[in-house]
């Protein structure tokens, strides 16, 4: 592994409305403070998410029921970032390039800043606002509106002088809901994340939707 592929974050990912991912589930007992801010947090968000989702789709004639009936409570999750002082900053990520699987993620950053999306061939800041979410298009959604959204690329700068901390909620249909496109053959989440975990092992990186491209 070069070192601009080391990922400086720890990470933690649950969902306390289903049940917490038990490779976690001690850190999450540890504090009842702790998991009802999570619960809380996720109650918010998944309904923002589903209307959001639905509000895009309006135009794409995506079925208005299609994310309700697929989207289920315990299908997405969230995934609580920290970025520590990185003494090798710029050198290596916190996050390395890379999009996200779900339909939509929300991200909500503190002030410290290092999240930047790819436009256009260039990196862009994204500008840290606490009081404001950052709503990326995920692959998924890509496929479902035949690459009318676009997925958007990634990734966090290590945070050098001050300690980072994001919360991303990854809004997802269940395994089996398949994702109807015409650009992309039909498949649903568990064939995806086999796929790019396949990938990842073979090719050392994520090959993602165009695998599943009908025209190539
Ligand atoms: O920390 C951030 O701002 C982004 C997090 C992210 O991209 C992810 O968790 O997939
Ligand atoms: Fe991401």
């Amino acid at each position: 592994m070069t070192i601009d592929m080391i990922t400086w974050c720890k990470f933690i990912i649950g969902n306390k409305i289903q049940n917490v991912h038990t490779r976690y589930a001690h850190i999450f007992e540890r504090s009842i403070f702790y998991t009802s801010c999570i619960e809380a947090y996720a109650t918010t968000v998944a309904p923002l998410a589903q209307s959001l989702a639905e509000i895009l789709g309006q135009k794409l004639n995506i079925n208005s029921s299609y994310f309700r009936e697929n989207c289920l409570v315990k299908s997405s999750y969230i995934r609580l970032n920290r970025y520590p002082l990185c003494p090798l900053s710029p050198k290596v990520y916190g996050l390395v390039p890379h999009s996200d699987t779900s339909f939509l993620t929300i991200v909500h950053q503190d002030q410290v800043g290092g999240l930047q999306l790819m436009k256009d061939g260039n990196w862009i800041a994204v500008k840290p606002n606490p009081q404001a979410l950052v709503v990326n298009i995920g692959d998924l959604f890509q496929a479902l509106n035949n690459d009318v959204y676009k997925s958007i690329k990634h990734r966090v700068v290590a945070a050098e002088k001050v300690e980072r901390i994001s919360t991303a909620f990854f809004y997802l249909p269940s395994e089996v809901a398949i994702i109807p496109s015409y650009h992309y053959r039909n498949f649903n989440l568990k064939e995806y994340i086999q796929q790019n975990e396949q990938d990842v092992k073979q090719t050392g990186n994520k090959v993602g939707l165009s695998r599943f491209l009908i025209y190539k």
